[in-house]
């Protein structure tokens, strides 16, 4: 579990986070979600370190990082897979050298060791015969699933995906979300999405934060969203009329589902 405690960032005379505070739940994928420039990417490096706060703090795992010595940040840093927006590989490395990487920083693994790791990760994420390929000799979703693989190679408790459908086509999107949150499942770790891709907030969105202008805005499910009543965040997510109409059919939907469950039980008594 993350803990993000009344963070407050400003650059130069510009407020761009304003006392966020939220809870990221562990074994679930946790969406940040908001317009461009409402300060989701400053959020994350927040909480990754890459910023510091001017005000407000993050815990992980109930640990203060701003409280931690080197040594406890350094071993943080180690518990944090990223995969970054575009996937940000080394053009110069193969595959496996890009998924080995993390290993050769961190791990003091022998090399067959780590070789072994690196084939069982590219084999989770379905990625069996790249090994030897440059990026540039992969499509954008295989390029997403080296990332990934890269992200998770050291088992992270946290996983932060930043943006991790920009470039794919829908269907390609669907698969890379499901992945992501099959592997939040299966190793428990506290994921974190940054995205504006409604199909994820609805096909993985556990916990979702919706950021407006540097506030948080909403906290909830993709169960809760559909029927917030927060104006801000109904223009988010229903920024296209079609979305409006389906939003209309769902909600005509559940009231009919409503008065049919209701007159069962009016039958049953
Ligand atoms: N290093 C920086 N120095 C100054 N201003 C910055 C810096 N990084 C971000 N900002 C400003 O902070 C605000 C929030 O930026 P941020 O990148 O967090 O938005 P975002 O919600 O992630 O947007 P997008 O969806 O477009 O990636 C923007 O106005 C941006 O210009």
């Amino acid at each position: 579990m993350i803990e993000v405690n009344n963070i407050k960032k400003s650059f130069g005379d510009k407020v761009v986070l304003e006392d966020i505070s939220a809870v990221m739940e562990a074994g679930k994928c946790n969406l940040i979600i908001g317009t461009s420039g409402s300060g989701k990417t400053v959020l994350t490096k927040c909480m990754v370190g890459l910023f510091k706060p001017d005000s407000g703090g993050v815990s992980f795992g109930g640990q203060d990082m701003l409280a931690m010595n080197d040594e406890e940040r350094k071993e943080l840093r180690q518990q944090i897979g990223m995969l970054f927006q575009g996937s940000a590989l080394f053009d110069s490395m193969t595959v496996e050298q890009n998924v080995m990487f993390p290993l050769d920083m961190f791990s003091t693994l022998s090399h067959s060791d780590k070789k072994k790791r690196v084939n069982e990760v590219l084999a989770r994420v379905e990625l069996k015969d790249a090994h030897k390929k440059f990026p540039a000799e992969i499509s954008g979703g295989m390029k997403k699933r080296v990332g990934i693989a890269r992200a998770i190679v050291l088992n992270p408790k946290y996983l932060f995906c930043d943006e991790p459908n920009s470039g794919l086509d829908p269907q390609t999107s669907l698969v890379i979300d499901k992945l992501i949150k099959e592997l939040t499942q299966e190793f428990n770790t506290t994921t974190i999405v940054v995205t504006h891709d409604m199909n994820s907030v609805m096909e993985i969105g556990d916990h979702i934060v919706y950021l407006y202008q540097g506030r948080k805005e909403w906290e909830g499910t993709n169960k809760e969203i559909i029927f917030s009543k927060n104006d801000l965040l109904n223009k988010f997510i229903f920024a296209s009329e079609f979305l409006q109409d389906a939003k209309d059919m769902r909600m005509l939907e559940m009231k009919g589902k409503i008065a049919n469950d209701r007159n069962m039980d009016d039958l049953l008594q």
